[in-house]
């Protein structure tokens, strides 16, 4: 089996390193993991120094239930412990990204009756506040570089999680985030407080979240959001993915692997401190509008196609 270790592809067969002659085919462990759950919504790999994350139920445009996004959560921690990982890869299948929160795992919240919450307010910290603060932190201190292959759009608390990535390709000119939080009776979260002026400028963010607009792909382009087009009009989302890891595979050739993580730690000192403190800010402002109850009435609209998002 070869493995990127310090930079290099080793043999761990022969119980030391050797360097490995590489063709631009990467070397794939594909193996599970121990110490995690399965999830049938989303899969996972490593490949080389590659710990791929995929989102494969193109069904339902990938939408993800609280426990889904705890599950990418526990995949950064596992991606983050495994000291061969140095580039930790998002990718999807279909023709979204993802559609973000699934509105029938709320509609499930919303009537859970297996558990007794002593309040409203007890009921959406656990369905709500912890889960989505949780994930949100995996996401910022994550120490690997984090690589989001856009394959079509991403909506939500999706949409926020792609924002807290380092590098972002798209797989065509069709891609949009939308973060419909105003149509949806809810605030900015998934730290998107922060990393949405940040990438697209103060006011191009107030103007997106205010009014419910997608940020399209010329949007992401000039901002620098998107840093490279594969421009594969008419490939599948499959196609796109092979594509973007073969190319990845040779950007690295050569490399020495722990620059990239120093550069990162880097990086990421920029702006980790501000980012942990609107996460916890997000939430906490969240939480009234939950206990209220309009996101739940317009998550319901939306599951039963009375609201839309103006695209
Ligand atoms: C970590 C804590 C978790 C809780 C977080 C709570 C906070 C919320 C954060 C958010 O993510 S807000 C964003 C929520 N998502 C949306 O608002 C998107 C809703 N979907 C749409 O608006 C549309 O589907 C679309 C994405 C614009 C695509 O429209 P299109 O006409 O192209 O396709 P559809 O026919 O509508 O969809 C196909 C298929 O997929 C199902 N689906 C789409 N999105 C969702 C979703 N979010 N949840 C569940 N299912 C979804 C849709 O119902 C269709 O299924 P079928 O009807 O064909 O069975």
């Amino acid at each position: 089996m070869h493995r990127y270790i310090r930079g290099q592809y080793m043999d761990e067969e022969i119980g030391r390193p050797r360097l490995v002659v590489q063709t631009n085919s990467i070397a794939e462990t594909d193996k599970e993991m121990p110490g995690i759950r399965k999830n049938e919504k989303i899969s996972y790999r490593t490949v080389g120094p590659f710990f791929i994350i995929q989102l494969v139920k193109p069904g339902n445009l990938n939408a993800l239930e609280g426990e889904d996004y705890i599950y990418l959560g526990e995949l950064l921690e596992l991606a983050d412990k495994d000291p061969h990982v140095y580039f930790t890869v998002l990718q999807s299948s279909g023709r979204f990204f993802s559609s973000g929160a699934d509105f029938k795992g709320i509609a499930k919240a919303q009537g859970d009756s297996s558990i007794e919450y002593a309040s409203e307010t007890s009921k959406w910290l656990s369905n709500f506040v912890a889960r989505n603060v949780y994930v949100t932190d995996a996401f910022i201190k994550h120490s690997k570089v984090l690589i989001c292959c856009l394959n079509g759009p991403a909506i939500g608390m999706s949409a926020a999680l792609v924002a807290l990535c380092d590098i972002v390709y798209s797989m065509n000119d069709k891609v949009y985030l939308l973060y419909p939080f105003a149509n949806l009776g809810l605030v900015t979260e998934g730290g998107t407080t922060v990393s949405l002026p940040l990438k697209f400028g103060v006011n191009t963010a107030y103007e997106h979240l205010m009014f419910n607009k997608p940020f399209k792909y010329d949007t992401l382009c000039e901002s620098g959001f998107i840093s490279k087009n594969f421009n594969m009009p008419s490939a599948s989302s499959e196609e796109f993915n092979t594509t973007v890891l073969e190319e990845l595979g040779r950007k690295v050739e050569g490399l020495y692997l722990p620059s990239c993580l120093g550069m990162k730690k880097l990086l990421q000192s920029n702006h980790i401190d501000s980012l942990n403190k609107i996460n916890s800010m997000e939430v906490n402002e969240s939480l009234k509008y939950w206990v209220d109850g309009e996101p739940l009435r317009r998550f319901s609209q939306l599951g039963s196609k009375q609201r839309k998002h103006r695209l």
